[in-house]
């Protein structure tokens, strides 16, 4: 579902004389349905730099991305809208909304881009958020308020309303209590037992164990270069 193949990234610092970090060479990493991988390796490793490359953020140096068939690194951005509606989600640290949209509508609105009737997204939305535990009095207001727990809560409920066949995850348990880390450990149980590839990174090694089938580094695919001035 979710194929790399000899993807390098470097970034080119414009505002500091131009000079061009290589960050990635000849990663590797194929996740099948049903199977949800950790990357690991230390800060800086490139983690999130690989996860924003799968999720079309930042643009690939060379190699393929491919989900559900489509090569990320060579889509048209309508492509990679496209691929975010139907195919690939994805559960960021933080919560990006904007402003006064409800909570309710917050969850809903990935399945009300896909057509759904507006009574069957909210239904679905608000079973999500149940489960998460947002108090029902909450659904009404913009989740800008929330604290950081309820807003990583909302932010949940959001990537998990639609099955999306591929999802990236990045921290989805960090700051959340015993009780919805238990939800969201169950949440992503189901989405791979209906088939769901996914990638994730999870520093709470307890949760990784638990959902995880199997690591992958991405020290291996830091450069020669770059390993020598580490
Ligand atoms: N936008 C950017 N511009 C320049 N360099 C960047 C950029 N994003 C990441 N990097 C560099 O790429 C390398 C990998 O960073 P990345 O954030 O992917 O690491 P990580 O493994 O996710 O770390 P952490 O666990 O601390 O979040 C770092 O050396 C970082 O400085």
């Amino acid at each position: 579902m979710i194929e790399i193949e000899n993807l390098s990234k470097s970034f080119t610092l414009h505002n500091q004389s131009g000079i061009t970090i290589p960050v990635m060479e000849g990663a590797h990493l194929s996740v099948l349905p049903g199977e949800c991988v950790a990357l690991t390796g230390a800060s800086g490793a490139g983690k999130s730099t690989l996860m924003r490359m799968i999720w079309g953020n930042y643009l690939a140096a060379g190699g393929a991305i491919r989900v559900g068939g489509l090569d990320i690194t060579k889509a048209a951005p309508r492509e990679i809208i496209a691929l975010r509606r139907d195919t690939l989600g994805y559960v960021s640290q933080f919560l990006r909304v904007v402003p006064r949209v409800p909570t309710l509508r917050v969850v809903a609105e990935p399945l009300l881009a896909l057509g759904l009737p507006e009574a069957e997204a909210c239904a679905r939305a608000a079973q999500l958020l149940s489960a998460l535990n947002i108090p029902e009095r909450l659904w009404a207001l913009s989740p800008t308020t929330f604290s950081g727990g309820e807003q990583q809560r909302v932010n949940i409920a959001r990537g998990f309303v639609h099955g999306y066949p591929a999802l990236l995850l990045d921290e989805p348990t960090a700051s959340l209590d015993a009780t919805n880390r238990a939800v969201v450990l169950g949440l992503i149980e189901q989405a791979k037992a209906r088939g769901a590839a996914i990638i994730g990174i999870f520093h709470d090694e307890a949760a990784r164990a638990q959902v995880c089938d199997r690591e992958v580094d991405v020290t291996e695919f830091t450069p020669a270069s770059a390993r020598g001035a580490a």
